[in-house]
């Protein structure tokens, strides 16, 4: 999915509230492989059957992304575990390389810069993470913890230092009090506070905020949300707020951005993606949440399978392999019956989830006894086949290449963009369900 970068002049300090603050350009990042002894190494094999190195094998944990996050907002980022949101964070905070793409702050490539800019700009952009125990030092006092950033950056005197930091307390919500006491007397929730009032004190634009509350008990969440969303106000913050929970991200967010192995699926507006959740990867992920859903009507998506592997992802649109509206191939002349009938067949073919082999059986039980006329009603013909001489791996392969290749969301990498029925706000969805 793409977005267009703005024409910010390279540098240029000033961004008004409402533009471009982030832009995110076709940032993919990859890992080598570590896992398994010799996993690194990917092979195939020669006419022996020996194995030939091929080279090394790569995570491909985000892939393609753009987007842009505006001044004064708060875009979430939401997807389940592994798919890449962590990454994508510490990518833009440049704790990471990208392996492609740009990442460009007020205007300038990140990429570019070096030496005091690029130390002025690392002060711009702040990071909260998700275990407020973790990241705060045991054997400091809050005080020093908080002023830390601003003495790595030369600012203020320890005096002035001293009294900002307690003034940031108090802003956090916290007693300046407690400046001298040691981050164990404090809980949870009070702890990410001490992690806001630090981040806060080098005076930042930007703060990516990675499952900052997710360790917090629920009755704790709501009010360190309250708490940020006020200090956003106050100093005119902007953040990228990563969660994996849509309650969470629906009380904070403007815009929302959701992942899936390591791409954008959908990106709009918060009340446009929460009423009118185009991608069936988003409706499937809002079918999760465990509050009674207004809007259900029993026809959305349910998730069927695991993740496939982000070393070798599905072509065209990654979520094809679990999507439950995967788009009949252009070539076959199927009601959408009997596609859904191929589809199920397909499916259970590739579980092998029955012991039946007799192909009248089959066709009874998968196709009511009518299985398509032409091309498509050949092709599963002869997986029926396949099944009735045991040969499971066949018919499975077969069904797959017949159709699951064929569809469009095989071969296609979707990105559209579709008319918003809330707001104003741009909706871009990669489903090619939104083609017309
Ligand atoms: N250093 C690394 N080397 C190899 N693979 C990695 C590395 N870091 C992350 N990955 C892989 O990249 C993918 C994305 O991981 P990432 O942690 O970014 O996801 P996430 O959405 O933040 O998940 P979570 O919410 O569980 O933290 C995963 O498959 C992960 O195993």
């Amino acid at each position: 999915m793409t977005e267009r970068a703005s024409s910010a002049s390279d540098g240029a300090d000033a961004v008004g509230f409402g533009e471009p603050l982030v832009e995110i350009q076709n940032v993919s990042k990859h890992f080598p492989n570590e896992e398994g002894m010799f996993s690194w190494l990917s092979f195939n094999r020669d006419a022996d059957g020996l194995p030939i190195e091929t080279g090394r094998e790569w995570v491909r944990a985000v892939e393609d992304v753009s987007f842009t996050i505006r001044k004064g907002e708060t875009l979430g980022l939401v997807g389940e575990s592994g798919c890449g949101k962590s990454t994508l964070a510490r990518t833009i905070l440049r704790l990471l390389e990208p392996t492609e793409g740009s990442i460009y702050f007020k205007g300038t490539d990140l990429a570019d810069l070096s030496g005091e800019r690029l130390r002025n700009t690392r002060k711009d952009i702040q990071m909260i993470f998700q275990d407020p125990q973790s990241s705060l030092d045991p054997r400091m006092k809050v005080g020093k913890i908080v002023e830390e950033p601003m003495q790595a950056h030369g600012m203020l005197d320890s005096e002035g230092r001293a009294a900002r930091a307690q003034e940031l307390l108090e802003k956090v919500g916290l007693d300046p009090q407690h400046y001298n006491r040691y981050p164990h007397a404090f809980s949870g929730g009070q702890r990410q506070r001490i992690n806001l009032a630090r981040a806060l004190s080098v005076n930042p634009d930007f703060i990516v905020c990675d499952e900052p509350v997710s360790a917090l008990d629920v009755s704790i969440q709501a009010q360190v949300l309250n708490t940020m969303r006020d200090l956003q106000k106050e100093f005119g913050l902007t953040y990228l707020f990563i969660a994996h929970d849509l309650s969470v991200i629906r009380h904070i967010s403007d815009r929302v951005a959701v992942m899936y192995l390591g791409q954008l699926v959908e990106l709009a507006d918060k009340q446009e993606l929460f009423e009118n959740p185009t991608h069936p990867y988003t409706q499937a992920l809002l079918d999760s949440i465990p509050v009674p859903d207004p809007r259900a009507d029993g026809h959305r998506g349910v998730l069927e399978g695991d993740v496939p592997s982000p070393i070798d992802p599905p072509s065209g649109c990654r979520f094809r392999t679990r999507c439950p509206e995967l788009i009949t191939p252009a070539e076959y002349d199927l009601t959408d019956a009997e596609w859904e009938r191929v589809r199920s067949f397909m499916r259970h073919v590739k579980r092998r989830d029955f012991t039946e082999t007799d192909p009248d059986a089959l066709s009874q039980r998968y196709f009511d006894g009518q299985i398509p006329s032409g091309d498509a009603g050949d092709k599963v013909s002869a997986a029926i086949d396949d099944i009735a001489a045991d040969d499971w791996d066949a018919a499975a392969e077969r069904l797959q290449n017949a159709f699951a290749e064929q569809s469009i969301c095989a071969r296609e990498e979707p990105d559209y963009e579709v008319d918003p029925e809330y707001g104003a706000d741009r909706h871009t969805v990669a489903c090619h369900l939104c083609r017309e």
